[in-house]
């Protein structure tokens, strides 16, 4: 499904973190919001997610996202938050895959498609050695791909990643990433994702948007959108972007440009 975002404002109490917000994500599409810290990227995803209160529009293929009740809400929504996950220590993450598709029901009560689902879940993410583990019994970087697996096992309409690599090894970056875009291809789903890392962004986005004090102040294709002149006045840092094979770019930070950057 696509979402659109429509002069979308974010609060925070009387702290507006974001404003004026307007891009859309095709089904099937990833965007990447990048920004400086405390720049609202977090802010953002949040308020689409329903978790802080927002002031223009939130459309789902043309339906108002905000008119709807919380468990419709949450129902349509895959949220991952930043930093790794809180998820309880008590269950097995098969356990927690069947809580997610029902709610309350396990193993010997869940119907047999969600027992299905769980386990095409594990495979798709490798994670079926660690099925039978607790939360507690797995490292930070293990938890991040258990956040997601509960995310996209309950079949959202939209994908909203928050720093979904921040705890992973460069390999499972790439591995978490490449499955993000192939999964939201293949489901049709609007992915939106917080990311640090531009040449990650530049990669597997397929478009961008940069929030400045939370605001927008650029939005589009990676390619255009991250320029040498834009990352020097976003970031305040001097890069050089060279064209690698296959058509990649890579970005490379080499100096922080007259103590502008914090
Ligand atoms: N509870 C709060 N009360 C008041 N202001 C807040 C609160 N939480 C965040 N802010 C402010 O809102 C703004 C946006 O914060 P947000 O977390 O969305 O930024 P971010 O771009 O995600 O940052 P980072 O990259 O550091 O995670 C910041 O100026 C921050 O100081």
């Amino acid at each position: 499904m696509s979402l659109s975002l429509e002069d979308l404002g974010v609060r925070i109490g009387r702290h507006r973190a974001v404003r004026g917000v307007s891009c859309a994500v095709a089904a099937g599409e990833c965007l990447a919001v990048l920004g400086r810290n405390g720049a609202g990227k977090t802010s953002l995803v949040r308020g689409v997610a329903g978790l802080l209160p927002v002031t223009g529009a939130i459309r789902l293929d043309g339906q108002d996202l905000t008119a709807l009740g919380p468990a419709e809400r949450s129902r349509r929504i895959g949220y991952v938050a930043q930093g790794v996950a809180q998820l309880s220590a008590q269950l097995t993450v098969f356990d927690l895959l069947l809580l997610a598709q029902n709610g309350g029901q396990f193993a010997w009560a869940a119907p047999r498609e969600s027992l299905h689902r769980a386990e095409a879940m594990l495979d798709l993410l490798g994670l079926q050695p660690l099925a039978r583990r607790t939360p507690a019994e797995m490292s930070g970087g293990q938890r991040q791909m258990v956040a997601l697996a509960l995310a996209l096992v309950r079949r959202p309409a939209v994908l909203l990643l928050d720093e979904p690599t921040s705890a992973l090894d460069l390999a499972n970056q790439l591995h978490l990433l490449e499955l993000v875009r192939t999964h939201t291809r293949r489901a049709g789903m609007a992915t939106v994702m917080v990311l640090h890392d531009l040449n990650l962004a530049s990669r597997y986005a397929d478009s961008v948007l940069m929030l400045e004090d939370g605001a927008p102040v650029h939005a589009g294709p990676a390619a255009e959108v991250l320029t040498e002149e834009r990352l020097a006045r976003v970031y305040g840092v001097d890069c050089r972007i060279l064209a690698m094979e296959g058509g990649h770019r890579a970005i490379y930070p080499l100096a922080r440009l007259g103590g502008t950057a914090a």
